[in-house]
């Protein structure tokens, strides 16, 4: 029974990865009608549709971060909890081996890959008795950059543009909205969200993300919080933040929220945030045989995208870029201006910068093109690197360091996603360089465009940390932030907020 369990366990993880359950298919086909055709969001959609449907015909992961896995697991009495975990465990480091799951699970303090996702902690598995004779394993693929956009509120508090939050139904809507709004792009919007009110600070957050494994479909029995659910969805989605920030129609794809008590001193609303890629499926095990006999999420018909060949923004210019890159060219570019790069980009993410700050740079970097991504990569038999998935991770992590080393270094242009803020965007305009907006989770859109690996640095911290020399073709992505001192996340940030403040009025 136990190695049809793993069997089952490697399956379950396979498809989590790399195909989006349909009730997450449906909310983004419906998001993609709303947006009107040529502007930057829909245009944004249009790859986010065309990179799911590469996963699912590749079998390989959608987004390149496949997150932190939780598992969570209902059994029937008798079943041998220890033995499962064990089966788990070698089906996460048998997807990671096969390039379905990044290895990403980190030494907290050496910063050591441990390079089959497995360590202290790490899977999470929520074990869970019950009366029925069957066993219900649920798993969620998590990423980190919309796990960075959780949230916790605090009753009563003061809010951005909403003012006084309090302890009642309408602070809790406040919080919810303010939520979403502090999110902007950077989760890879849009988002869905899970809520949590009441319990403590660690029970919220659980019942939190207990609520994203709710159907998107599914309709809350309190009356209470469905109003509240329904509400916010219309709310949310009048911010104007849009698809990766751009502005757009839709900026929220799903609200759960949850409750329950609290003590006296204590009112806490913890918010979950999850990107588009909202990866999580479950499957219905036979106790007896460990085999599937059901999976989970996927009722109603297949869900047929409509892909109209999409035009480039209205009068978007496009523009080749090819490094290197002279700072005339970089002063040339505008926001809104589309580039499609050719030529060798050089990965370079968290540790790299970091490390950068008082090291030399292992190649010449000058005129170059930084891409913030952390790839999943696997070796052949003759040694030879290639890229399963490659899309871009959230900028603002380098807001720190990224003026200093585009200086030092001679650095261009940086690629990645969620726009970063007012200390690189003066740094650009001081030195020439230009921030490209790609497209957060289309990892296998990007991946698509990258021709050969043409060497590795930094292997030493781990395969999302390393600095990978990728030569790439029509690698396309979006300027958003300039030589001149212009930003599209800092415009879409200010309104975005006056549009929040329109909700001040109490509603419940
Ligand atoms: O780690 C990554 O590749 C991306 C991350 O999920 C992010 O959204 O920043
Ligand atoms: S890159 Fe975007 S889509 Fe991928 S896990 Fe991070 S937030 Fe999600």
């Amino acid at each position: 029974m136990m190695e049809k369990f793993q069997e089952s366990m490697y399956k379950l993880i396979v498809e989590t990865s790399t195909k989006l359950p349909k009730d997450v298919r449906r909310a983004i086909a419906k998001a993609k009608m709303r947006e009107n055709a040529g502007t930057r969001a829909a245009m944004s959609l249009a790859t986010i549709v065309q990179n799911i449907q590469m996963a699912d015909e590749n079998v390989s992961p959608i987004c390149q971060d496949t997150g932190l896995p939780t598992f969570k697991i209902k059994v029937p009495v008798g079943v041998n909890q220890m033995e499962m975990k064990e089966a788990i465990r070698r089906a996460i480091a048998q997807a990671t081996k096969d390039g379905k799951l990044r290895p990403n699970s980190v030494d907290s303090l050496t910063g050591e890959n441990s390079g089959d996702n497995l360590g202290i902690g790490l899977p999470v598995m929520k074990f869970e008795q019950w009366e029925k004779d069957y066993i219900d394993v649920r798993l969620i693929l998590k990423g980190g950059g919309c796990e960075n956009k959780n949230i916790q509120y605090s009753l009563p508090c003061e809010l951005e543009g909403l003012g006084r939050a309090g302890r009642d139904l309408d602070g809790i809507r406040k919080c919810i909205l303010h939520a979403v709004y502090q999110a902007q792009g950077q989760g890879c919007s849009a988002g869905f969200i899970g809520v949590g009110i009441g319990g403590d600070r660690s029970a919220g957050y659980d019942l939190a993300k207990e609520q994203l494994f709710r159907s998107v479909d599914d309709v809350n029995p309190n009356e209470d919080l469905r109003k509240l659910e329904e509400y916010i969805m219309e709310a949310a989605n009048k911010l104007g933040i849009g698809t990766m920030g751009f502005g757009g129609e839709t900026t929220l794809l799903g609200c759960k929220i949850g409750v329950m008590h609290r003590i006296p001193a204590s009112f806490f609303v913890s918010v979950a945030y999850n990107c588009w890629a909202f990866r999580r499926l479950g499957v219905i095990i036979d106790p007896h045989t460990g085999d599937i006999q059901e999976w989970l999420y996927q009722e109603g018909d297949d869900v047929n995208f409509q892909q109209e060949e999409t035009e480039v923004v209205g009068e978007a210019r496009e523009v080749v870029l090819e490094a290197p890159i002279t700072e005339e060219q970089i002063r040339s570019l505008k926001v809104g201006d589309v580039v499609r790069i050719n030529g060798m980009i050089y990965t370079g993410r968290d540790a790299i910068h970091k490390h950068l700050m008082n090291h030399d740079a292992p190649v010449d970097l000058n005129g170059q093109i930084i891409y913030h991504c952390g790839p999943v990569m696997l070796k052949d038999e003759n040694g030879k690197w290639h890229v399963k998935a490659a899309g871009p991770t959230t900028s603002i992590r380098e807001e720190p360091y990224q003026g200093e080393i585009m200086k030092k270094f001679g650095i261009r242009a940086v690629i990645g996603k969620g726009g970063m803020g007012a200390k690189t965007l003066a740094a650009l305009k001081e030195h020439g360089g230009v921030y490209l907006n790609a497209i957060g989770g289309a990892a296998q859109y990007y991946a698509d465009c990258i021709q050969s690996v043409e060497g590795v640095d930094f292997l030493e911290f781990g395969i999302p940390e390393a600095m990978w020399h990728l030569r790439v073709k029509d690698f396309t992505a979006v300027v958003t932030m300039d030589s001149h001192g212009n930003s599209l996340h800092e415009d879409v940030e200010k309104s975005s907020l006056e549009k929040l403040a329109q909700f001040k009025e109490r509603v419940f």
